[in-house]
């Protein structure tokens, strides 16, 4: 019963953050939930109060208090990909830290939301050739990928499910994101579901964000009993 999942994109920007916090709030109904940005970049100086975007985006939407220190492992300053981020501070990534900490969500929440950082095959570590793939792949969790419905996206998305199909890391659905209702972009999706068969849900673009409290998505039950049912 996979209560514990990642959810990935086909790219920085997808809207990852939207759909883990989306997520956060479905199941906060339903149970004890901690969303975990296991490496985040980018921080927000506002001068006495910096913050980072998405690990706020969730305390912000979170129906309970988010200890800090559980919902993030590593944060580096550079708004860069993790591998670059960290050098530049000096540091390393260290994915053993990351999967121990995972292991103590576990123990301690219904439900764990993991969210990457850009797309699958960002460095946490080029000097090992360690990608972001390679962690979910050691989590053995499954994931949810995050994809947008704009031009392009097709390509995008067949090219990370083919990797993640390639690395036999279990694919529960595809929420395509930021849907603005356009011929084209349905058929973008109907295309990729044509093509993968994967289960699927469409968030729509969200004149205010604060709207996701209320979103209501017709076949989200289903989309998340199939999830839960890997
Ligand atoms: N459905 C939506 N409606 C309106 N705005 C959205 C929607 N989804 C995402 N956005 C906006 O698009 C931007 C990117 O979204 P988000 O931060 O969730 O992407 P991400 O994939 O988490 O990026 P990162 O790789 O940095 O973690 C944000 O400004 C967010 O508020
Ligand atoms: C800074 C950004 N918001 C993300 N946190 C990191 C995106 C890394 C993308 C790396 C790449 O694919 O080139
Ligand atoms: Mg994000």
């Amino acid at each position: 019963m996979a209560r514990y999942f990642w959810v990935a994109g086909t790219d920085t920007d997808v809207g990852k953050t939207v759909v883990t916090t989306y997520f956060m709030h479905y199941f906060q109904a339903k149970g004890e939930v901690m969303p975990y940005k296991p490496v985040q970049t980018g921080i927000i100086d506002e001068g006495s109060n910096s913050y980072y975007r998405d690990t706020q985006f969730y305390q912000s939407f979170s129906e309970m208090e988010l200890a800090k220190e559980l919902i993030n492992s590593f944060s580096f300053k550079e708004p860069a990909s993790p591998h670059y981020a960290a050098r530049l501070e000096g540091s390393v990534i260290d994915e053993e830290i990351i999967l121990q900490h995972l292991k103590l969500l576990k123990s301690k929440y219904d439900y764990v939301i993991c969210e990457g950082a850009g797309g699958l095959y960002v460095p946490l570590d080029e000097k090992r050739n360690y990608h972001f793939h390679h962690l979910i792949k050691e989590s053995q969790l499954p994931l949810v990928l995050v994809t947008r419905t704009t031009l392009g996206t097709i390509n995008h998305t067949l090219l990370s499910i083919e990797a993640l199909k390639a690395k036999e890391i279990p694919v529960a659905g595809i929420v395509f994101n930021a849907f603005e209702g356009t011929d084209l972009e349905a058929d973008n999706i109907a295309t990729i579901l044509q093509i993968t068969g994967l289960p699927s849900l469409v968030i729509p673009k969200l004149q205010n964000l604060s709207d996701l409290k209320q979103l209501r998505l017709e076949n989200a039950e289903e989309f998340f009993e199939r999830l839960l049912s890997i």
